[in-house]
C-alpha cells in the first residue's frame, strides 16, 4: 500500500518503520511544518491516510481525506465529542474511515475483558470503581481517549455508575465525585508511554485490573494492521470491528 502519514512525531516515525517492514510505501508526509502539502492532489497518491496528529488539527485532517476521497485510520485521540458528526460526514460522502483509541492487541483485550468484569460487579454494591491513566508529560489531552474507553465500558457494564468525570492530578482542582460518577484519575509522569489501570476497592481487598505498555511498539504495528484491514471497505469503523474476542 502506499501510505499518507498525517503527524509525523513520536508515533507517525515508528509507524513508518513498520509500515516499510511490512512492504509498504510511504508517499506523504504532513507536520506541522508543510500542512500547505496536505491538498487532494497530493493525498491522492495514497492508498491510505493514517493520522497521529493532535487534537486541534484531526478533524481538519479527516475533511482533507474526505475530500480527496482517500480512506483513513485515526488514532489521534481528543475529538471524539465530534465522533456523531464525522460519522455522518463519512457515510453521506461514502468515503471510509477507522480510529481506535488504542491499537494495541493487549488493550483491546483490555477492553473486552473490562466490560465483563463490570458486569459481574453489579452483583457486589460494595465496591466502588476507578479508573486511572498515567502518560508522559507532552501528552495535550486529558483524560487519554484509551480511558474514556475504558470507562465507556465500565459505563455499560456496571448500572451503578452513570457518567465520568475527570481529574488531571497536579493541577490544583480536586473533583468531588458524587456516587454515580465514575472518577478517570490521569497522571502526567515523564517518558511514560501509557498505563491504565481500572481499581475496584471495597472495605476488605482491592481488585487492580492494569494494562502497561513498555513502549509504542503495540500501538504503531496496529495502526499499520487496521490500514491493512480497511483496504476495499466503506464506512466509519472503530478498532472493535478488527478484533473478534467472543468465546
Ligand atoms: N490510538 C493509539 O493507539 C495511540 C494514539 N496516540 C495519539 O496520537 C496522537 C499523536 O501522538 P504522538 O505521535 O505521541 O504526538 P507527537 O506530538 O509526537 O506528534 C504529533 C505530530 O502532529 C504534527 N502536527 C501538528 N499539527 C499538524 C497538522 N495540522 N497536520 C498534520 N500534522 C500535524 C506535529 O508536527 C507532530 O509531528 C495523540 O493524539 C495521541 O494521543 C498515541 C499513541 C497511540
Ligand atoms: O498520547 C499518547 O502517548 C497515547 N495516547 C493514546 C490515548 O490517549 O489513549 C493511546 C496511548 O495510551 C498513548
Amino acid at each position: 500500500m502506499k501510505i499518507a502519514l498525517l503527524g509525523y512525531g513520536k508515533m507517525g516515525r515508528i509507524i513508518e518503520q513498520f509500515a516499510l517492514d511490512r512492504g509498504h510505501e510511504i508517499v506523504l508526509k504532513i507536520d506541522e511544518n508543510n500542512v500547505d502539502q496536505k491538498n487532494s492532489e497530493n493525498l491522492r497518491l495514497a492508498d491510505v491516510a493514517i493520522d497521529f496528529s493532535t487534537p486541534h488539527s484531526v478533524i481538519s485532517n479527516i475533511e482533507s481525506c474526505f475530500e480527496a476521497g482517500l480512506p483513513l485510520v485515526v488514532g489521534t485521540t481528543g475529538w471524539y465529542d465530534r465522533i456523531p458528526e464525522m460519522k455522518n460526514k463519512c457515510e453521506e460522502s461514502n468515503n471510509s474511515l477507522l480510529y481506535a483509541s488504542n491499537f494495541s492487541v493487549g488493550v483491546n483485550v483490555f477492553f473486552f475483558v473490562n466490560e465483563v468484569l463490570a458486569k459481574i460487579m453489579n452483583r457486589y454494591p460494595q465496591y466502588d470503581v476507578l479508573v486511572e491513566e498515567i502518560h508522559h508529560t507532552q501528552k495535550l489531552d486529558s483524560p487519554s481517549g484509551t480511558a474514556i474507553t475504558i470507562a465507556e465500558g465500565v459505563l455499560d457494564g456496571l448500572d451503578r455508575k452513570k457518567e465520568w468525570v475527570n481529574e488531571l492530578v497536579g493541577n490544583g482542582e480536586e473533583v468531588v465525585t458524587k456516587p454515580d460518577q465514575l472518577l478517570i484519575e490521569s497522571h502526567r509522569i515523564e517518558d511514560v508511554p501509557g498505563t491504565h489501570t481500572v481499581v475496584y476497592s471495597s472495605e476488605v481487598d482491592d481488585i487492580e485490573f492494569k494494562h502497561k505498555a513498555h513502549g509504542r511498539a503495540g500501538f504503531a504495528l496496529g495502526a499499520v494492521l487496521a490500514a491493512e484491514w480497511l483496504q476495499g471497505k466503506k464506512g466509519f469503523y472503530s478498532v472493535k470491528d478488527m478484533f473478534d474476542f467472543n468465546i
